[in-house]
């Protein structure tokens, strides 16, 4: 497949090695340097562009990509606000666009159980729940994507809760976020639910970048040919 790259960063370099290890061709690799260069690429050269850059320039990659006819598969997180927009130019092109918060199978397995968890705990109004996050200090988003689609799985189980607050806290009413930045940790999210007698959790730490990279290249070879939008259910069997 002839691969796009956008933001060649952390996760870029690492797409890179194990798409050139899959016999995969990389077309270009564009940093903040080349940002302009992306318009001149064209479906024909390209069968699908990776995009991981930085949550500023997200949603006009993914424009540029959809009006070319380029499927994308974004890993980028922080602009799902903008995701309304994407939505509606998407359709119009008859484009495909691929999102997850976090591609590595590991977690995408956790976001289903923590649904199941929370269906059940909700139950036991005894524990109250709340949510942590710890990445390397270079990340420019606050919660992490992941841990906002781990509070959303909550959430839909807990009608009492109005939304989340990136912060600790003991409101029934609202389910805490809490966001640690600290060295090079490379992602590690808790759900933790704790009653006056005991404390269980759920705990996902990610060793290396690699799992990120392995899923968001399955999302890249699966979506070629596809139209609209999709995620890490469309592509995986849980
Ligand atoms: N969904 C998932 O599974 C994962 C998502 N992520 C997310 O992916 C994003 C990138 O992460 P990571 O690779 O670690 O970050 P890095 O900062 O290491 O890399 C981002 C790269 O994108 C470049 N860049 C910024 N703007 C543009 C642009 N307009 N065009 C081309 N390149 C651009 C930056 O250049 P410069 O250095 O010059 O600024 C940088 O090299 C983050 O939002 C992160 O949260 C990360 C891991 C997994
Ligand atoms: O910025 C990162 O590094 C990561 N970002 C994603 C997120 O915001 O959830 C995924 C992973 O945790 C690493």
């Amino acid at each position: 497949m002839r691969i796009l790259l956008i933001g060649y960063g952390k996760m870029g370099r690492t797409i890179e090695r194990l798409a050139l290890a899959k016999g995969h061709q990389i077309v270009a690799a564009l940093s903040v340097e080349d940002a302009s260069t992306l318009a001149s690429y064209t479906k024909d050269q390209v069968d699908v562009a990776i995009e991981f850059t930085s949550p500023d320039a997200a949603v006009s990659n993914i424009m540029t990509c959809l009006e070319k006819g380029i499927p994308v598969v974004c890993g980028t997180t922080g602009w799902l606000q903008h995701l309304p927009q994407v939505t509606a130019t998407c359709q119009q092109h008859n484009g495909a666009l691929f999102y997850a918060s976090n591609f590595s199978v590991g977690v995408n397995l956790f976001f289903h159980f923590n649904e199941y968890v929370a269906q059940k705990m909700q139950q036991y109004p005894e524990y109250g729940v709340q949510v942590k996050e710890i990445h390397h200090v270079h990340k420019l988003d606050q919660p992490s994507g992941t841990a906002l689609t781990i509070a959303e799985g909550i959430l839909k189980n807990y009608p009492d809760k109005q939304g989340w607050v990136n912060d600790k806290t003991t409101s029934p009413d609202i389910l805490g976020i809490e966001s640690e930045r600290e060295g090079e940790v490379v992602g590690t999210h808790v759900v933790q639910y704790t009653s006056p007698n005991d404390t269980f959790e759920l705990h996902h730490i990610a060793h290396s970048r690699e799992g990120f990279a392995a899923g968001a290249l399955l999302a890249a070879e699966w979506l070629p040919g596809k139209q609209g939008i999709f995620g890490m259910t469309d592509l995986l069997q849980l």
